[in-house]
């Protein structure tokens, strides 16, 4: 039998440990906090991140690494970006010989700019055929209500993908291989920005016309940073793309979309960030997506205009006539 070790017991390390075990793994989820790993084990529900949700057998709660990663074919990261460096180089040690790290993170690391797959191979030192990503339109609670969705598993080695891809398919689930790590873990990361962005524009009133034109050019500039860095530009217009980004721009679900609008409806950031209870990665990323567009020297107007308004208190207002008066462009520069 598979063995798979989820590291991070929040919403979506929660919902991805059901669609493993339903796809027929046996699975130890970690958390930090052990009463939180005995409440799921003694209720086989998460009460904290997907209350009233009955999670399937085959799931074990621990908040030892050491027992976590034992023996796991797959062990699964999913916890927030920024604490991965820290929280990985604990982990490393404990981790089994020939495990396949896969992340299921959608942000930058801040400072360094690096994607998740590339803070994974420094911190654990592992070569780019054990390093996979998992992306796509997911969001957490309609997983774990088995609503039907796909997913990306993007790895350099296309027959790790395809192991992992076996290794999570359900009737409800359904994973396409992909090669393309860079391209896959950008659409990720940029889409919660954009989400941002939207959700922005939905607190402030304005239209689908406006949100449209968001999506459009943000999955723009989202293609212009992949093609800097190397990542196929198809890519984008499927799951961890276009796909993504639809999902997260127009569902209430979204914690980023949720976050912009509550921005966009006139709360302050320091109010925003304590009526949000889990990780919106794109309020962080913000910083660490647009320092990797300047250093590949991509013009990101929409990831620069979302930065000013969250981490300058720039009003939403004046950002977004700064936004719309730049100066006149063909479409595809
Ligand atoms: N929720 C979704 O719908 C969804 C879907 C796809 C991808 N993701 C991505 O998955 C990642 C995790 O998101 P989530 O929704 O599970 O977040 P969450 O806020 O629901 O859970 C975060 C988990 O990380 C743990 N955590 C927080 N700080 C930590 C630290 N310093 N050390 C160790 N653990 C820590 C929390 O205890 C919790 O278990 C993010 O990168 C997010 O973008 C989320
Ligand atoms: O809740 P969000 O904004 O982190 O989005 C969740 C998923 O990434 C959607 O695919």
């Amino acid at each position: 039998m598979t063995k798979a070790a989820v590291f991070g017991n929040g919403s979506w390390g929660t919902a991805f440990a059901m669609v493993l075990a339903d796809a027929g793994c046996e699975v130890s989820l970690w958390g930090r906090r052990a009463a939180l790993a005995e409440a799921i084990n003694s209720t086989g529900t998460n009460p904290e991140y997907l209350p009233g949700v009955e999670l399937p057998k085959g799931i074990t709660a621990t908040a030892d690494p050491a027992e976590a990663a034992r023996d796991a074919d797959f062990t699964v990261l999913v916890v927030p970006s920024q604490t991965l460096r820290e929280n990985l180089a604990q982990w490393a040690p404990k981790l089994a010989p020939d495990t396949v790290l896969v992340s299921l993170m959608k942000g930058i690391e801040l400072g360094t700019a690096k994607r998740m797959s590339e803070v994974i191979r420094e911190v654990a030192d592992v070569p780019a055929e054990r390093v996979a990503v998992l992306t796509g339109p997911n969001l957490a609670k309609e997983i774990a209500a088995r609503q039907p969705a796909a997913a990306v598993v993007a790895c350099a080695d296309e027959s790790v993908a395809q192991r992992l891809q076996s290794a999570c398919m359900t009737p409800y689930f359904r994973p396409y291989t992909n090669t393309d790590v860079v391209g896959c873990e950008l659409g990720g990361a940029v889409k919660n920005v954009i989400g941002l962005a939207v959700g922005i524009a939905n607190g402030m009133g304005l239209g689908d016309n406006s949100k449209a034109t968001l999506i459009t050019r943000g999955l723009a500039e989202t293609t212009r940073l992949g093609l800097a860095m190397g990542a196929d530009p198809l890519t984008f217009s499927g799951l961890a793309g276009l796909g993504d980004l639809v999902a997260t721009c127009s569902s209430p679900l979204s914690r980023n979309n949720t976050f912009g609008t509550n921005l966009g409806r006139g709360m302050t950031l320091q109010e925003t960030i304590a009526a949000t209870k889990q990780t919106a990665e794109g309020v962080k990323s913000c910083e660490s997506v647009l320092d990797l567009g300047r250093r590949h020297g991509v013009d990101m107007p929409i990831t620069e205009t979302v930065v000013s308004i969250v981490h300058d208190g720039k009003p939403p207002v004046v950002a977004l006539k700064e936004l719309m008066s730049r100066s006149a462009k063909p479409e595809r520069r």
